[in-house]
């Protein structure tokens, strides 16, 4: 499962013979080299793309902490099978192919054809009140995010992304990323979907009372176990993100991370397979607080900062012709010695 460090080694001695001033590709070189280090004997090979949106909806939405009523889910779910979503527009842009899953939306999708139907449950419950869901259930959901990454694996596609649709859903990413990090609630928290400042204080509210009910006070006196905060206040389809990242890791696929609630997910899959950590690219940086806490968690730098809230997947697909771009100049480029191009101090 772990990445391979002599691909990595490789690879940056390739990078070094080719006919640019060394280190000049800046970024591109470490992404270069760690797409060798996944990929391997495959590393020259183009990549197929894939991005798998996962919904669900959240119990938590009760206590008013989503700027958005929770029958949004299932609209949106619709409007991406119906093409019109921003992360249809930049998948079909940038040729990515995208694949729609109800692993838990709180409502029906009877004959709805072209998305995936795995609905584990209708929704996850109150967080605030209960586990937000069953180890059952939090298994299942995970189980859905696996198959459809050993899916992707089969079908060929090289570099995959987990998007989201869940309304409620930063207020859940917002207890894990508290409870994995320790980092206060208020810092942790922010405005979603675009509460104004007194909502945002309810959200951080609810936020303090959910840990304090299921993790003790503040959330951090005993760090609880990433299997205990996908449980008890993540969601159905962050348990199915953090399958879908494990099942890909094990593929040996490229995985790149969206916003805030796509790195919770793959913050609790790290916590429990730390190799994953190595698959692992950070397409973007959300304008979510929290977003920032679980980047340096993991260690990850971000490709891009555009400033974007949205999820969906939209921050990684937009990074995908980046690493597509790495890539092409790792495999296309030249070296010293082919072009005859005098190499530095010769
Ligand atoms: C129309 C619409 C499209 C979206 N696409 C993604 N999200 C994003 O916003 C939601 C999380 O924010 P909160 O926790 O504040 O509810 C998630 O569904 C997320 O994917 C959307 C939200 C809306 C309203
Ligand atoms: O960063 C994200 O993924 C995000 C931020 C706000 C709302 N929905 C998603």
């Amino acid at each position: 499962m772990a990445v391979s460090e002599v691909w990595r080694a490789k690879a940056r001695a390739r990078l070094d013979t080719l006919t640019k001033p060394l280190g000049s590709l800046g970024r591109l070189e470490d992404v270069a080299a760690q797409v060798a280090a996944i990929r391997q004997e495959k590393a020259m090979e183009p990549m197929r793309a894939a991005v798998y949106c996962f919904a669900a909806d959240h119990g938590v939405t009760a206590e008013g902490v989503s700027a958005y009523p929770s029958e949004v889910t299932r609209q949106m779910v619709l409007n991406f099978v119906g093409g019109g979503a921003a992360i249809n527009v930049l998948a079909r842009l940038h040729g990515v192919a995208l694949t729609v899953v109800d692993v838990g939306v709180d409502g029906e999708f009877e004959g709805i054809a072209g998305m995936v139907h795995a609905k584990v449950r209708r929704g996850s419950r109150n967080m605030r009140r209960e586990a937000a869901m069953s180890a059952a259930e939090m298994a299942a959901a995970m189980d859905v995010g696996a198959r459809m990454a050993a899916e992707a694996a089969a079908a060929g596609f090289g570099m995959v992304a987990a998007g989201e649709m869940g309304i409620g859903n930063t207020t859940a990413a917002s207890a894990m990323t508290a409870a994995l990090t320790g980092v206060g609630a208020d810092v942790v928290t922010g405005s979603g979907t675009g509460v104004g400042s007194v909502q945002r204080s309810r959200k951080v509210t609810v936020v303090e009372e959910t840990l304090a009910a299921h993790f003790g006070i503040g959330g951090s006196v005993e760090r609880p176990s990433c299997t205990q905060i996908l449980e008890c206040v993540g969601g159905l389809e962050i348990a199915a993100m953090a399958g879908f990242y494990l099942g890909a890791a094990r593929a040996g696929l490229v995985v790149v991370c969206d916003g805030f609630i796509a790195t919770a997910a793959a913050a609790i899959a790290v916590g429990m397979e730390p190799e994953v950590a190595g698959y692992l690219i950070a397409g973007h940086k959300s304008e979510e607080p929290g977003h920032a806490v679980l980047l340096e968690h993991l260690g990850l730098r971000p490709l891009l900062d555009l400033g974007m809230r949205l999820g969906e997947g939209t921050g990684a697909v937009l990074a995908m012709p980046v690493i597509a771009s790495a890539m092409a100049l790792y495999g296309q480029m030249a070296t010293f010695g082919d072009a005859g191009v005098s190499e530095a101090g010769a």
